[in-house]
């Protein structure tokens, strides 16, 4: 019986083990009252202005943080994998940002006046923190897949089945929601539990606590959107 468990705790991998361990705090991000509102069509148009122009600071500051991810996995990584996966989130940045640009525009932001409001300060503190090559690639890759899964369970979860939300949402939703960025996500995930195959008890400590840190930095940061 124990070398059955072992073998499915094996199969499953640690970061799946992690968000089972973790579920109702990774629920309260992937639940979160704000991307409630837009599954079931009553958010409020501030609301998600809110998020959209600080989201866009977000990404910004985001732009560096993996590039330091991607140096890192060219230093460490004994596999060609990583670089490209990575490589391949960074490119899509870009298009990203005129997304942004172009959705901002809809709806009557002006970026250039968008001041960062302290959930987002904080969150980009501590994508600053990571930057450092004194954190080790493992726990900064946690932090990489982390911050992207949860976007895209969050958004999936809007273009789910019987979801209500806003025609005007939906391209926001696909962004994050759609098939090739879950895709994306299950790589990232791969190459985290690759990592975490190998890595001592120290190191999957500290990644643990990164991947809780992150979540509770979501959760903050869809907060500011929250029904006000
Ligand atoms: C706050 C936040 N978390 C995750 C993502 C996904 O890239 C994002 N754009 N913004």
């Amino acid at each position: 019986m124990q070398e059955i468990v072992k073998a499915e705790e094996k199969k499953i991998g640690m970061t799946e083990a992690w968000l089972r361990k973790h579920r109702p705090v990774y629920q309260a991000a992937t639940k979160h009252p704000f991307i409630r509102t837009i599954r079931d069509g009553t958010v409020q148009s501030h609301s998600f202005k809110t998020w959209l122009a600080q989201d866009y600071l977000f990404v910004r500051e985001f732009v560096p943080f993996v590039a330091s991810v991607l140096i890192k996995a060219c230093k460490e990584s004994d596999d060609n994998d990583d670089v490209e996966v990575i490589l391949g989130g960074m490119a899509s940045l870009k298009d990203e940002i005129s997304w942004f640009k172009r959705e901002a525009n809809k709806w009557g932001i002006s970026l250039s006046e968008v001041i960062p409001q302290n959930a987002n300060k904080n969150y980009c503190q501590l994508l600053e923190s990571l930057m450092s090559p004194e954190v080790d690639y493992t726990v900064a890759l946690t932090a990489f897949w982390a911050i992207e899964v949860v976007y895209q369970e969050s958004f999936a979860h809007c273009i789910e089945e019987g979801s209500k939300t806003p025609p005007e949402l939906k391209e926001t939703c696909e962004r994050w929601g759609n098939e090739g960025f879950g895709q994306y996500c299950k790589s990232l995930q791969k190459l985290v539990d690759q990592r975490l195959q190998k890595a001592s008890d120290d190191e999957l400590k500290k990644a643990e606590v990164m991947l809780l840190s992150i979540i509770e930095h979501e959760i903050e940061f869809w907060n500011m959107s929250r029904g006000n």
